[in-house]
């Protein structure tokens, strides 16, 4: 889900990138990027844990930690410095949340990340080059040509902030703590944060500066389902793929794998040698207007990509075709006999995303067609929408995602799937082989 959340307004233009669909001491307020910060921790030596004691696992540093408006939660800082091949990562959280996530395979395994990031030390040929780009500042051009599904790149996390950190604490005390954060990580990586976009020019003070590097490059990633804080989101950030500029219908989407830690970036379309290789920062299903107008808000750019500038009949018929999608879409999801859908309604809907070219969506149109083919009794066609959504999920949301584990189980076996017959048991008044009424369930 994308923008779901409002977020205070404590960082004005702060929206994390996002498709679907940080008082202290004042020694960072120098100003100067080169200034280390140095802070007294609650766990001084090496090797802590979230809760401040030494593990198998090490928080290298823990440090400083600031309590909340009204006192409730207490935020910290917590570095692994050997994460990824030591690369390092940063955690802003409380010490409950840290704790959970340390549990994790990112920080317990170190083979599951092992020659995932690419930035600071390659050792894979780059699909792909970084350079200047009229209007946009760095972009990612690509190299080579590149087939739908192709791995691009990947980046295991940088920097992790809860969002809670973010709502509940002053302004200033999250200011200085997101700067501890960068300033915590290994120097190499550090370099590499500090270089990346503000968006515009200025005479920032150190906090402005990590302010506007976060505020201005940050995806957003929703918590795990066993998180022990489900109601707030992370924002993290990826240096290299943040290189990647918008294209409302972009060349490359991107998912988020918990387990890893890793943002994995495919193309959704075939890349020709010399494109520009971009991503969309917001809901792509959003109107023209809409989408215009978010993306000058927060990253600060008149949107100019095909899409933004087509001929006035071509944008209005565009956004027709997203009026009809956002009509439709809820209809797939009701499941109770009174749900309008039907295999041609899903049919409709394939045919409105690929109208629209949202590449990076279709798993959920090819999902939607499977189920509602099945839900009338007609299997084969059925399966082979499964495994469009599968190959499609695969590079779009992970092999390990619940969507293509279900069309795996559909194409599998059409007759044993939840959805067969959904739609005929409560339209038809059929009770189905076990007799039992309709589906009426949500
Ligand atoms: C996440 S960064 C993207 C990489 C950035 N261009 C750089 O130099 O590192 C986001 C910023 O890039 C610029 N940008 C991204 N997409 C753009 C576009 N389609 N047109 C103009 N500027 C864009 C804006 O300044 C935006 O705030």
């Amino acid at each position: 889900m994308c923008g779901s959340r409002e977020v205070p307004s404590l960082l004005p233009s702060f929206d994390p990138i996002c498709r679907s669909n940080v008082p202290g001491t004042g020694y960072l307020a120098s100003g100067d990027p080169n200034h280390k910060a140095h802070g007294a921790g609650h766990c001084p030596q090496a090797n802590c844990t979230a809760h401040g004691h030494r593990s198998q696992h090490s928080w290298t540093r823990s440090s400083p930690c600031f309590r909340s408006k009204g006192n409730k939660h207490e935020y910290c800082v917590f570095t692994d410095s050997t994460f990824a091949e030591n690369r390092g990562t940063t955690l802003v959280t409380t010490a409950e949340r840290a704790a959970y996530l340390e549990r994790i395979p990112a920080y317990t395994d170190p083979s599951v990340t092992k020659g995932i990031n690419q930035d600071i030390i390659r050792t894979k040929p780059a699909k792909y080059k970084v350079e200047k780009i009229e209007g946009k500042g760095l972009g990612v051009i690509a190299t080579g040509f590149i087939n739908r599904g192709e791995l691009i790149m990947a980046n295991t996390v940088s920097l992790m902030f809860d969002y809670a950190a973010y709502e509940n604490l002053e302004r200033d005390d999250y200011l200085d703590i997101q700067a501890q954060a960068v300033d915590s990580l290994p120097e190499a990586h550090r370099r590499l944060i500090l270089d990346m976009s503000t968006h515009d020019e200025g005479n920032f003070t150190y906090l402005e500066l990590v302010e506007k590097i976060t505020s201005t490059n940050a995806f957003d990633v929703d918590p795990d389902d066993d998180d022990v804080d489900q109601d707030n989101k992370f924002y993290v950030i990826f240096p290299e793929i943040a290189r990647m500029n918008h294209d409302c219908r972009p060349a490359a989407d991107y998912y988020f794998d918990l387990e890893t830690l890793t943002q994995y970036v495919h193309a959704v379309r075939p890349i020709y040698p010399g494109e520009e290789i971009t991503v969309t920062y917001i809901d792509p299903t959003m109107r023209q207007a809409a989408r215009a107008h978010k993306l000058h808000d927060t990253w600060g750019f008149r949107c100019a990509c095909p899409s933004c500038t087509a001929s006035r009949p071509a944008i209005a018929a565009s956004d027709d075709r997203l009026r009809q999608i956002e009509e439709l879409r809820p209809e797939f999801n009701k499941f109770r006999s009174a749900s309008r859908a039907t295999p041609q309604m899903a049919e409709l809907l394939v045919s409105l995303y690929e109208q629209e070219r949202l590449w990076g969506m279709m798993d959920e149109a090819y999902r939607y067609a499977a189920v509602e083919w099945n839900a009338v009794g007609e299997p084969w066609t059925a399966t082979k929408y499964a495994r469009l959504a599968i190959e499609h999920g695969i590079y779009l949301s992970g092999e390990k995602d619940g969507d293509v584990a279900d069309m795996d189980e559909l194409a599998a076996d059409p007759w044993s799937h939840w959805s067969w017959m959904m739609r005929m048991k409560g339209r038809t008044g059929w009770k189905g082989r076990k007799g039992v009424a309709g589906d009426d369930e949500d």
